[in-house]
C-alpha cells in the first residue's frame, strides 16, 4: 500500500493554486498539511481524492483505496445515523462494524442525521471513513466542531488506522497530539502570491 505523488499541480476556479508537489507515503504513515487560509490544502486533498482533475503531474495509488472526508460529508439528513452508516457501508460492500461505538454515536443511532449538532455530524462523517474500509484517508480539518473528548476519539481512530497499515493525510490548523508526524507546509508551493494588502492582512 503506497501513495505516490510527483510533480503535482492543482487548479481551483481556473487558477493554478499549487505546483511541483511530490510526496510518498507508505503503509502506516501519515502527513500533516499546513499552510495559511487559501494555501491550497482543500484543493490538494480534493485532487488526490479524484474529486477534481490534476492540472499536471501524477498520483499513484491502488484502485479504490482513497476515502476523503471534507467539509460536506454527504450526511443524508432524513436518514438516521445508523441508516447513514449502513448506506455508506453498503456502497462499499461492507457492514458498519464498530463504527457507531468508535465515534461515540451509539446513543444517537436512531436520530435523524439532520437533527445532529455540528460536532455530532462531524463524528458521523468521520465514522463514514471507518465503514468505507479504504486504506488511504484524506482528511480536511477533521476536528472542526469536535470537543476535547471527540478529538481524543478521532486521534485513537487515526492511531488504529495507521497501526493497521493505513495511510492518512490530514489538513489541520491545530496540534492533534498525534506525536511527531511529518508536516508539509504548502506555503512555499503556492503557484500564486496572495494579493498584497489583502483583507486578512488588514487585520493582522
Ligand atoms: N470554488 C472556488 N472557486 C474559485 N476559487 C476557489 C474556490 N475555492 C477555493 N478557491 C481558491 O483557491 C485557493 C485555494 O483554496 P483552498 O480552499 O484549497 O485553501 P485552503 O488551504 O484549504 O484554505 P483554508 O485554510 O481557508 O481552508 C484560494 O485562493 C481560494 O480562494
Amino acid at each position: 500500500m503506497e501513495l505516490r505523488v510527483s510533480g503535482l499541480g492543482c487548479m481551483r476556479g481556473g487558477t493554478m493554486v499549487l505546483r511541483h508537489l511530490s510526496l510518498h507515503l507508505r503503509a502506516g504513515e501519515a502527513l500533516i498539511l499546513r499552510g495559511p487560509n487559501g494555501a491550497g490544502k482543500t484543493t490538494l486533498l480534493r485532487t488526490l481524492a479524484g474529486l477534481q482533475p490534476a492540472a499536471e503531474g501524477r498520483i499513484e495509488a491502488p484502485e479504490d483505496a482513497i476515502a476523503h472526508s471534507g467539509h460536506l460529508d454527504g450526511v443524508k439528513a432524513a436518514l438516521t445515523v445508523r441508516e447513514n452508516l449502513r448506506f455508506w457501508a453498503s456502497v462499499h460492500g461492507r457492514n458498519i462494524g464498530t463504527a457507531l461505538e468508535d465515534m461515540n454515536l451509539s446513543d444517537l443511532a436512531g436520530r435523524a442525521a439532520g437533527t445532529l449538532s455540528a460536532g455530532q455530524k462531524r463524528r458521523l462523517g468521520l465514522a463514514r471513513l471507518l465503514v468505507t474500509g479504504r486504506p488511504i484517508w484524506l482528511l480536511d480539518e477533521p476536528t472542526v466542531a469536535l470537543d476535547t473528548a471527540s478529538t481524543a476519539l478521532f486521534v485513537r481512530m487515526i492511531q488504529r488506522h495507521l497501526a493497521g497499515g493505513g495511510i492518512a493525510i490530514i489538513a489541520t490548523h491545530v496540534d492533534l497530539g498525534l506525536g511527531a508526524l511529518p508536516v508539509l507546509d504548502l506555503g512555499p508551493l503556492r503557484a500564486i502570491s496572495p494579493p498584497s494588502g489583502s483583507f486578512d492582512e488588514a487585520f493582522l
